[in-house]
């Protein structure tokens, strides 16, 4: 069964009157991992946050998105804050961004789950501690009465990933969630989104920039070049056997550059 479903989805920018994405259509599988890849401005961003709508108002799309059968296009954004984070989770490039820097972490962890479940700040606090202990932060109660500038990239990312443990959504979108790390932190926060694979059994669409890590995590990889999407299939057959030029070219150019990653994965 798909948990994700995008038909003919189209973006355009109402203001300057140029498309950004051209008719997209592709699926993610329940508990599979999709790879969008693609040159810097190919519109893997705005696919992303057109699926969750939360592109800026001047964007606009057409086209279906169905979300485990459900058609997300006629909800409200109020239905759709129920849908964002608990059943569908969204981890971002810039952790920093991704939390509110005037308190600290646990408020905001506290928050979102309140928004989503009944239970007793005390259940909160516990499911909380034991998924960060999962993402082997290891010292929960010091991390949640931290800042966000007061730790670190990789960091940030781990608790975000230890928020999706506790909420459980059936997708998560992560928006190149491992480009502004250090290369033994982005070893560290692959592992952790194997293990919510493997602990939550949730589908994942992961945007990236390093064809080794999506390698690594993908089942299936979809390429985009200037808001098309030139090539799609399964990550090993695109990886070897690339069929449109550019696939080619991103194949040649970028694998090479993440050999280092590999090594330091110390498996192929
Ligand atoms: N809010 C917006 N208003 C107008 N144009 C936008 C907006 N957001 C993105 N774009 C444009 O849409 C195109 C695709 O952007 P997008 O961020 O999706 O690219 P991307 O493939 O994710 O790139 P990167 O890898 O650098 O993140 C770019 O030309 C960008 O300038």
């Amino acid at each position: 069964m798909n948990v994700l479903e995008v038909k003919q989805l189209h973006v355009w920018d109402a203001h300057r009157g140029n498309t950004i994405v051209h008719r997209s259509s592709f699926q993610v599988k329940e508990g599979s991992c999709l790879a969008i890849v693609g040159e810097s401005g190919s519109g893997k961003s705005v696919t992303c946050r057109a699926v969750m709508k939360l592109n800026p108002s001047s964007l606009h799309q057409s086209g279906e998105v169905f979300f485990k059968g459900e058609s997300l296009s006629s909800l409200s954004e109020k239905e759709m804050r129920k849908k964002r984070g608990r059943h569908i989770g969204m981890i971002v490039q810039n952790g920093m961004s991704a939390f509110d820097p005037s308190c600290v972490v646990g408020v905001h962890l506290h928050e979102t789950l309140a928004e989503h479940f009944q239970w007793s700040r005390h259940e909160r606090d516990e499911r909380l501690k034991e998924a960060m202990k999962r993402v082997m932060l290891n010292d929960p109660v010091s991390v949640m009465n931290k800042y966000p500038h007061q730790l670190s990239g990789g960091m940030l990312q781990r608790i975000m990933i230890a928020l999706t443990l506790v909420l459980e959504p059936d997708l998560v979108i992560a928006d190149e969630p491992t480009t502004a790390l250090d290369t033994v932190s982005q070893f560290e926060v692959v592992e952790q989104f194997r293990k919510l694979r493997e602990e939550v059994g949730c589908a994942i669409l992961f945007v990236s920039h390093d064809l080794g890590i999506v390698k690594k995590l993908a089942d299936e990889v979809l390429v985009m070049k200037d808001g098309h999407i030139v090539e799609q299939g399964p990550t090993s057959s695109v990886f070897s056997q690339p069929t449109h030029d550019y696939t080619n070219y991103l194949v040649s150019t970028r694998l090479a550059l993440s050999d280092h990653f590999t090594k330091i994965m110390g498996r192929e």
